[in-house]
């Protein structure tokens, strides 16, 4: 079967990454998580002295760019990929509210995202891939056959967040992760380069009330659908 481009896209902490790993094993294509590339390169700056208080160095960020080296690994143990910083396992230092209150406004950097869309572009070059993130549908693969747009309510998805890093141990106040939800999204939806918003031809999922297993199972109808035509 021809294998397809699929773009998830939408607001933080929705359920696109579980969404879209579940369907990338159950049709056996490659899963990106686009955001935690950001997140890496979040995590570099923090750890080489790049931020100054709230200010970012961009121009020696510019220049460290190249020296950011971001790759996957499939963990056997939670059947996700890890995230891997110049070749050391940060995946649960990326997931934290630290990197998390940091990451848009890296995001939002137009060289990075050079540097990342370009990195993403090359992953799914040959098609057969799940990436989910922001501008997966409108500047990474444009030209993906799936597109879906996730949506859910501000405090639905903050409480997801804190069950999510709870279990990790990872503990943060609700209100903290609803206010950098909410912060991030913002963020995410204002700046200049890419700005979050759903594709014209993406359906939006709206998952508020929706349990993972029905999430899984109305992606993967969409995905029978585009492939049968
Ligand atoms: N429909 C759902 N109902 C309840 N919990 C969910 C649902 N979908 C995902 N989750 C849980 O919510 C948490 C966040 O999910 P996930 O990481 O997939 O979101 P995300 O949209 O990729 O987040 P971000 O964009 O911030 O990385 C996870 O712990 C996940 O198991
Ligand atoms: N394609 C993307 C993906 C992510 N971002 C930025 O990274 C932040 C973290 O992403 P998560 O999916 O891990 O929450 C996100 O808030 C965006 O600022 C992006 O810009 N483009």
């Amino acid at each position: 079967m021809k294998k397809i481009t699929i773009a998830i896209d939408g607001f933080s902490s929705c359920g696109k990454s579980t969404m879209a790993k579940d369907l990338a094993h159950e049709i056996g294509y490659i899963y990106i998580d686009s955001g935690a590339m950001y997140r890496a390169v979040t995590l570099y700056s923090i750890e080489n002295g790049i931020f100054q208080g709230n200010e970012i160095d961009t121009e020696r960020l510019r220049k460290e760019i190249g020296n950011i080296h971001i790759s996957f690994q499939l963990n056997p143990e939670t059947g996700r990929p890890d995230t891997y910083l110049n070749g050391v396992n940060v995946e649960d230092k990326i997931r934290g509210i630290v990197v998390s209150s940091r990451v848009s406004p890296i995001a939002a950097l137009g060289f990075v995202r050079e540097a990342m869309v370009a990195q993403q572009q090359a992953m799914g070059n040959a098609k057969g891939i799940v990436m989910d993130g922001r501008d997966i549908g409108t500047t990474v693969f444009p030209d993906a056959e799936l597109k879906i747009f996730v949506t859910a309510t501000p405090e639905i998805r903050a409480q997801r967040r804190f069950d999510e890093l709870k279990a990790k141990g990872q503990e943060a106040s609700f209100d903290e992760i609803l206010e950098n939800v909410k912060q991030r999204d913002y963020i995410d939806q204002n700046r200049e380069v890419s700005p979050l918003r759903k594709a014209d031809d993406a359906f939006l999922l709206d998952n508020t009330n929706m349990t993972i297993p029905q999430q899984k199972e109305w992606l993967q109808e969409q995905f029978n659908k585009t492939v049968k035509g």
